[in-house]
Formats: structure tokens, sequence, C-alpha cells
């Protein structure tokens, strides 16, 4: 089963009325927006990445979802696998650095032992606030937490900072050398925190690109109910990176997408790379021609690696 059809089931089930029906990066519950992601060992990191720079992609990937919605950390929880001191030592001091670089407070979490020789798999739930809000109701902070579903035909799509860095990162750390801007980007992605909180009250959708700009963006058109047509000729590239169309499928970026009406002056630096229309589905376009979809869109589980073209989840 795929991570899709997984999700799609999860969607059948008595859902709470803040899991935004399953389709967001976040649930906001009681005053509270809400996010869970995991990064296991050999599927999210490799098993020779360092400690430390695994502790701080997983905080950093949770605080992009609560980032995508422009919510101010209000802490986190880990759930943690003892396996050897060692890099236990190496991982909690990595942890006290990007709670330190973003200014994150513990709030608990869970300790547990694996048995000899499991792949490490860790948790982070991370909470948050509506950014600007005095503590109020749901409603007042549901408000400001742009979903992936308000987008409308005629919006354009927009990304923040550089897409491609972290798959050309991961190859490197695979390789054992390369550029260490780019291998940064895969090991200590940057949660846009800041972006986030400027563009929440402006934007009509948004959420982080996690998977790959076209899957994501696919799921953004898929959520609001309109088509999209990304321009790869128009997707922003990190010096090194040359190759639009693995940039746009490879994931792991943690970059904003976003959707914005005609004329939309972005407050952080951005970069309009498509274009909301009535109907279905997403389209590419290279200066200007059609260009057939690939085959994978980006990431997803459950496909022996890089994900199909579902956008379903
Ligand atoms: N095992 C699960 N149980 C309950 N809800 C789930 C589960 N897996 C995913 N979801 C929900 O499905 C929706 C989409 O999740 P998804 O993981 O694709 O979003 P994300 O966290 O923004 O992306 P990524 O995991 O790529 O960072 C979210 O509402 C999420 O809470
Ligand atoms: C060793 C290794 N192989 C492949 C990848 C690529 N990758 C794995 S999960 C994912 C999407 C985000 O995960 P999720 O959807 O679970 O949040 C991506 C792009 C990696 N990071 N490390
Ligand atoms: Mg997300």
């Amino acid at each position: 089963m795929t991570e899709s059809d997984f999700i799609a089931r999860l969607r059948t089930l008595p859902l709470h009325p803040g899991a935004r029906g399953l389709a967001d990066d976040v649930a906001v519950v009681g005053g509270l927006i809400v996010t869970s992601d995991t990064l296991v060992e050999g599927v999210h990191f490799l098993p020779g990445d360092p400690a430390a720079d695994v502790a701080w992609k997983l905080v950093a990937t949770n605080l992009s979802d609560l980032a995508a919605k422009g919510a101010a950390v209000e802490g986190v929880m880990l759930n943690y696998p003892l396996r050897d001191a060692d890099w236990d030592a190496a991982f909690l001091d990595g942890l006290a650095a990007v709670l330190g670089a973003y200014d994150v407070a513990l709030i608990g979490g869970d300790t547990v032992s694996l048995p000899a020789g499991a792949p490490r798999v860790l948790t982070l739930t991370a909470f948050g606030t509506a950014f600007g809000t005095a503590f109020g109701t749901e409603f007042g902070r549901d408000a400001r937490a742009p979903a992936r579903s308000g987008a409308r035909v005629g919006d354009a799509l927009w990304v923040t900072g550089t897409i491609g860095g972290a798959g050309a990162g991961l190859a490197i750390a695979r390789a054992g050398t390369g550029d260490a801007a780019l291998l940064a980007r895969y090991r200590r992605p940057v949660p846009r925190l800041a972006e986030g909180r400027a563009l929440a009250p402006l934007v009509h959708a948004m959420m982080d690109v996690s998977d790959g700009l076209l899957i994501d963006a696919a799921r953004m058109a898929a959520a609001s109910g309109v088509a999209v047509t990304v321009a790869l000729d128009a997707v922003p590239l990190p010096a090194g990176v040359d190759d639009a169309l693995a940039a746009a499928t490879a994931g792991d970026d943690y970059e904003l997408l976003f959707a914005a009406p005609p004329g939309f002056v972005p407050p952080v630096p951005a970069t309009r790379v498509g274009a909301f229309a009535a109907g279905e589905g997403l389209a590419l376009t290279r200066d200007g021609a059609a260009v057939p979809l690939p085959r994978q869109l980006g990431f997803q589980h459950g496909l022996s690696g890089m994900g199909c073209a579902d956008p379903r989840a």
C-alpha cells in the first residue's frame, strides 16, 4: 500500500473537526497548531549522517510545517529510540543546538530501546500558535493558518528560496564528497518561520515543500479544487544545480509554496513558478511549451523510493 492509499483510508475514519480532512500540513486543535513528522534511518537520513544533523533535521522538518501556517512555535515533544551511547550523546548535543537556534522549548516525549540492528525511527510533534493572535477563539487562530486548500482560479504559484539543493546534497552525502552548501541543504534544512509569518496573512494557500515541488503543487491544486501549471524554466535553482525537473521532484527542500492573487508583491524573497486555472491536475511547461509529466512527481512512501504522480495525499 502506498502512503496516499493509506492516508485515503484514514480519511474514512471519524476525523476531528480540526484535522482539516487529513489534507493539510497541520491540525488546529484547541487553539493550537499541531504537526508530527518522523525520520527513519535509511529512508529519511543515511546511517552515516552525523547524529547532530539528524537532530537538526528532525526539528527543522516539523518547524517547517508550522512555518507554512505562519505559526509561532510553542514547543515540541520527542519520541527517541536509544541505540548506542555515543550517537545518543551527539544527538542530544545537536538537539540542544537546534532548539537553541530557534528558541524552542521541549514539552516532553518518550524514550524507548531498539532491537539489536534495528534502524532508528525518530518522531517529533510540534505545537504552534497562530502568529500575532492573542489567546482566543480557535476560529481566530485558524483564520490565520492558511490551508493547502485555498488556491483560487487566477492565483499565481510562488515558492521561497531555491529548489533542488537538498536532492543534490543527498547525492553528495552518498558520494562522500561535494559542495558543502548543497550538503547542508540536505542535512540542515532551514524552516522558513519568519517568511511564513510574513506571508500567512496575505496568501490564499500555503504548504511546505517536503516531497517535491511538483507533487506538492499538485496536492495544493487537488486540495483547492483547481488545476495548476508549473513553469520548469522559472524554478529557482541554487548554484551547482541545473536540472530543473530533477530539482522539482527531489524533495527535502522545506521551502514554502504558496498561492497568491494576481499582482502580488511578496514581502520576502520568492519566485513565481506557476499559475492556477479552472479544472484539475498538474501541467508542466518549459519556455512556454508544454512538457510531458514525469512518471514520478516526487517522493512517496511505499513506492520503493520515489513516488508516483498521485496527488491525493
Ligand atoms: N499515520 C497517520 N495517521 C493520521 N494522520 C496521518 C497519518 N499520516 C499522515 N496523516 C495526516 O495526513 C495529512 C497529510 O500528511 P503528510 O505527512 O503528507 O503532510 P506533511 O506532514 O505536511 O508532509 P511531510 O510528511 O511530507 O512533511 C496530515 O493531515 C497528516 O496529519
Ligand atoms: C537516505 C535518504 N534517501 C532518500 C531521501 C529522500 N526523501 C526521503 S523521505 C522524503 C520526503 C519527506 O519525507 P516525509 O514525507 O516522510 O515527511 C524525501 C525527499 C532522504 N532524505 N534520505
Ligand atoms: Mg508539510
